[in-house]
C-alpha cells in the first residue's frame, strides 16, 4: 500500500500518518524523519548550516527513495517547493491526499512547537504570503482533499480511511478515478 500525505506545516501530516500506518498495518516513512536518520540533523540545524536550497536537495532525494518503498508517505509541508517534487507527486498513480484546514487553526498548532525554521524565521505576514503561495500547490497535486478543522487526528484518520475503502485502495491505479473534492 502507498498513500501520501500532503499540506502546509501543522496540517498533522505526521501525526495523521503515524495513526494511519498504526490502524492499517504499515510503515510510516516521514520525509522529515527519514532525513534527520540519514544526516543525524534535524531541519532546523540543515537549515542553519547548508540553507533551505540545501535542505531541498536532500529533500528531494528522500522523496524519490519514499516513493519507491510500501508505506504512509508523511511529507514535510514544503515539499511542493520544488517543481521536481511537484512532478514526481503529480505523476504517482496513489492516493495523495491533501489535509487542509484554517490558516487560524494551522498557525494555532504551529505556535505551540518552536521545532520549524521556517516559522521561527518569519512573522506572521510572511507566513500568511507563504500559505497563499503553497496552497495551490498541494490543491493541484492532490487526489483528494481533506478538511481538517475542528477534528481530531483520529477523525482524519478514519475520514481518509473511509476514503481509501471507497475508492478501492491500493487497487486503484488510475489517477483518474478519484475525486479532488
Ligand atoms: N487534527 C488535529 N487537531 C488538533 N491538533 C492536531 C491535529 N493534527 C495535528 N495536531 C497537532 O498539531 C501539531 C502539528 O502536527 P504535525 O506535526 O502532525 O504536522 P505536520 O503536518 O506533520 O507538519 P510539518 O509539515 O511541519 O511536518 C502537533 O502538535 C499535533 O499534535
Ligand atoms: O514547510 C516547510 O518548509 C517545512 C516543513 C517541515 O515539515 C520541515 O520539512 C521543515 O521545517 C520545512
Ligand atoms: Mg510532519
Amino acid at each position: 500500500m502507498k498513500v501520501i500525505l500532503i499540506g502546509f506545516m501543522g496540517a498533522g501530516k505526521t501525526t495523521v500518518g503515524q495513526l494511519l500506518a498504526t490502524k492499517l498495518m504499515q510503515s510510516l516513512l516521514d520525509t522529515d524523519q527519514l532525513i534527520i536518520d540519514q544526516t543525524s540533523q534535524t531541519p532546523g540545524d540543515i537549515f542553519a548550516t547548508i540553507g533551505e536550497n540545501g535542505f531541498r536537495e536532500i529533500e528531494r532525494q528522500i522523496l524519490m527513495a519514499a516513493v519507491n518503498k510500501p508505506g504512509i508517505i508523511a511529507t514535510g509541508g514544503g515539499i511542493i517547493e520544488l517543481s521536481a517534487n511537484r512532478q514526481l507527486l503529480a505523476e504517482m498513480p496513489v492516493p495523495v491526499i491533501y489535509l487542509s484546514g484554517s490558516f487560524g487553526q494551522t498557525m494555532e498548532r504551529l505556535v505551540k512547537d518552536n521545532s520549524r525554521p521556517i516559522v521561527r524565521n518569519k512573522s506572521l505576514l510572511e507566513l500568511a504570503q507563504l500559505w497563499e503561495d503553497r496552497l495551490p500547490k498541494y490543491a493541484a497535486i492532490a487526489t483528494k482533499t481533506i478538511y481538517t478543522d475542528n477534528k481530531s487526528a483520529e477523525q482524519v484518520a478514519n475520514e481518509i480511511i473511509a476514503y481509501l475503502k471507497d475508492i478501492g485502495d491500493e487497487t486503484v491505479r488510475n489517477r483518474g478515478s478519484h475525486s479532488n473534492s
